[in-house]
């Protein structure tokens, strides 16, 4: 069996051994529909609940609401009650630590669903393992956004290791797992706290597959995240253009379908090419690019054995620039922290702007500096809790 197309077209195998699961649907408006077949990873909000919700919680939004309000479904036969809820405030207790107590069956894991920008995760509460309660196939599923919970990823809060305080592990929305997620950690952060009970000032020291990355949230609740060093070596990060200024692959040519694309190619832990346009055309204007034709050419390029994450960028001005981003393993995304990282770095070696700018993404902006004195990037924004729920397998 398969299921739908992903977003990179891609047909994926089912994984084996997760049975459909037959139940009765309640919906937010307590009228039971009739038992039907859930896709394998069924999740405890039905899309005509989710939709009842979100009519629900615009409801809440609008007037002022004192607390968490949360809207619990019925119907899971499951031997432990399959719930999902829809936060429509800032969370200010430990609801979500409550929430996740609930110690998963063998059947379901619960989730919280975050999101920093647009660019959405799954968060699971993984402290208790250094093993992924979520295999890459099954993050395939929970990301799909009609089959699924929808997601660009799944991130997995896990014990610390080397004196880290935290883990972070992410799937992308296509199965495969990245060194690192600028968004992601600033919601990992969030979620941790909420998990902890946290309130006000907190840093945390996580580790990533691209070393030790260091958030801390700040009083106005937004995320200021020490994202290291830029790596710049062409063999590192890795590309097999060849390097244009030092180590560095700077304003490189790379041939996709008969256009010249001049790429700068950086690392934050993860692959990044960034370009402000071609040979012929100078300046790009990002809203009339058709990412989904050439995104896919850069993240399959030969120049780049691992694939790679690519930005298409406008300058506005000095400190201000604009990007949309095709990201390895999970397309076209609202927003991506760690290119944005990536396109101040490449902006400031190619003389096109300062070390602090916003960077305008399509989900919001975020706010970045490449540091002179420590060479490290800081990137500055927000990450949000929207939704809480289990999934059953
Ligand atoms: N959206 C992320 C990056 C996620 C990983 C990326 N798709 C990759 O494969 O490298 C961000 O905010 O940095």
């Amino acid at each position: 069996m398969t299921v739908g197309p992903t977003r990179s077209g891609a047909h994926l195998q089912r994984a084996k051994g997760f049975p459909v699961i037959s139940r009765t649907v309640t919906t937010a408006t307590g009228t039971p529909s009739r038992s039907r077949s859930l896709q394998p990873w069924a999740v405890a909000m039905s899309s005509a609940a989710a939709a009842a919700a979100t009519s629900f919680a615009a409801k809440f939004a609008a007037s002022p609401a004192p607390s968490r309000r949360c809207l619990p479904l019925r119907g899971s036969p499951s031997p432990r009650r399959a719930v999902a809820m829809m936060a429509v405030s800032t969370p200010r207790s430990s609801a979500a630590a409550a929430f996740l107590e609930r110690r998963e069956s063998e059947r379901a894991v619960h989730f919280v669903k975050y999101h920093g920008l647009g660019n959405d995760f799954i968060m699971v509460d993984n402290r208790d393992s250094d093993v992924p309660k979520v295999t890459p196939e099954e993050a395939v599923k929970l990301c799909d956004r009609n089959f699924g919970v929808g997601a660009d990823g799944v991130i997995f809060v896990m014990p610390g290791v080397n004196g880290a305080d935290y883990t972070m592990r992410i799937f992308n929305s296509d199965g495969s797992e990245p060194e690192m997620c600028g968004n992601g950690v600033r919601c990992f952060a969030r979620f941790i706290a909420e998990l902890e009970n946290l309130q006000g000032i907190h840093s945390f020291k996580i580790h990533t597959g691209a070393g030790l990355i260091i958030p801390e949230i700040q009083n106005d609740g937004k995320v200021k995240v020490d994202m290291g060093q830029p790596i710049l070596s062409g063999p590192d990060v890795p590309t097999k253009l060849p390097s244009t200024k030092n180590e560095a692959v700077v304003q490189a040519d790379l041939a996709i379908d008969g256009s010249i694309w001049q790429v700068t190619c950086v690392s934050m832990g993860n692959p990044h090419c960034v370009t402000f346009g071609t040979k012929e055309l100078k300046v790009l204007h990002v809203d009339d690019l058709n990412l989904s034709d050439v995104g896919p050419k850069f993240e399959h390029h030969e120049m780049f054995p691992a694939r790679t994450n690519t930005e298409f960028v406008q300058v506005l001005s000095h400190s201000h620039l604009k990007m949309r981003v095709w990201e390895r393993g999970a397309g076209a995304t609202l927003a991506c922290g760690t290119g944005a990282c990536a396109v101040v770095v490449a902006a400031v070696l190619e003389g096109r702007a300062e070390r602090k700018c916003v960077v305008d993404l399509p989900g919001g902006p975020l706010e970045i500096e490449w540091r002179e004195n420590d060479n490290h990037v800081y990137m500055t924004g927000p990450a949000e809790a929207v939704f809480y729920g289990s999934a059953v397998h």
